[in-house]
């Protein structure tokens, strides 16, 4: 640990993480309780969530959680080796990315949603490298529902970690080279935890 530097701002509202060659910037509490309850609740029933599988060896492998992409018409995304057509934004998605986009400093045409419905759904270690998200893509994650550990480590030196635990109406925004030099994952739990949505906005350039 320790190869990087953590600067709160005065009010602690912003969290500033300079990672060696990566940043991060973490909102707690981005979104007021009553207000991150009403967006869980509008998400948790008007998303069409899916199981999604990936093939992984010659075989169908379900992913441990549920998924949904939105976005602009022609923000297909290619994942896992499918490529998900968007389905158009809900009044809900459109509400909260005007409300990150100034913040972010950055416009997204696309977010991936995933659904964690306990401690035992999860994603594994991976970045968001794929090159539609061309070099050094800023993506905005928005949390909601339960606590989650995100854990990051250095793709070179797995020694080299970090660890966030992203809070009900936080938001935490991934940037500079980040992607390439790092992983990150949210492991499963066998803590009996409630369910949790989270959102990545993400510019998908054609
Ligand atoms: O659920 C999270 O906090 C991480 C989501 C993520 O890494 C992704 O969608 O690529
Ligand atoms: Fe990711």
């Amino acid at each position: 640990m320790s190869q990087q530097l953590s600067v709160f701002s005065g009010d602690a509202s912003r969290h500033e993480v300079i990672l060696q060659d990566g940043a991060l910037a973490y909102y707690p509490q981005f979104f007021t309780g009553a207000v991150a309850d009403g967006y869980f609740r509008d998400l948790q029933a008007n998303i069409p969530w899916k199981q999604e599988s990936m093939n992984m060896y010659g075989k169908e492998v379900l992913f441990p959680r549920l998924m949904a992409w939105h976005g602009d018409a022609g923000s297909a995304y290619a994942f896992s080796g499918k490529t998900y057509v968007p389905n158009p934004w809900t009044a809900a998605l459109l509400a909260i990315k005007q409300q990150i986009e100034p913040v972010a400093g950055a416009a997204f045409n696309s977010v991936l949603l995933n659904l964690y419905r306990n401690g035992r759904d999860a994603m594994g270690w991976h970045a968001d490298d794929e090159p539609e998200l061309g070099r050094n893509p800023v993506i905005a994650s928005v949390n909601f529902g339960a606590s989650r550990r995100f854990m990051l480590r250095y793709k070179q030196n797995h020694q080299l970690k970090y660890e966030l635990e992203l809070a009900h109406g936080s938001l935490l925004i991934m940037k500079g080279t980040l992607q390439h030099y790092w992983q990150h994952q949210v492991p499963r739990t066998a803590k009996p935890l409630a369910s949790r949505i989270n959102l990545t906005f993400r510019m998908i350039k054609h």
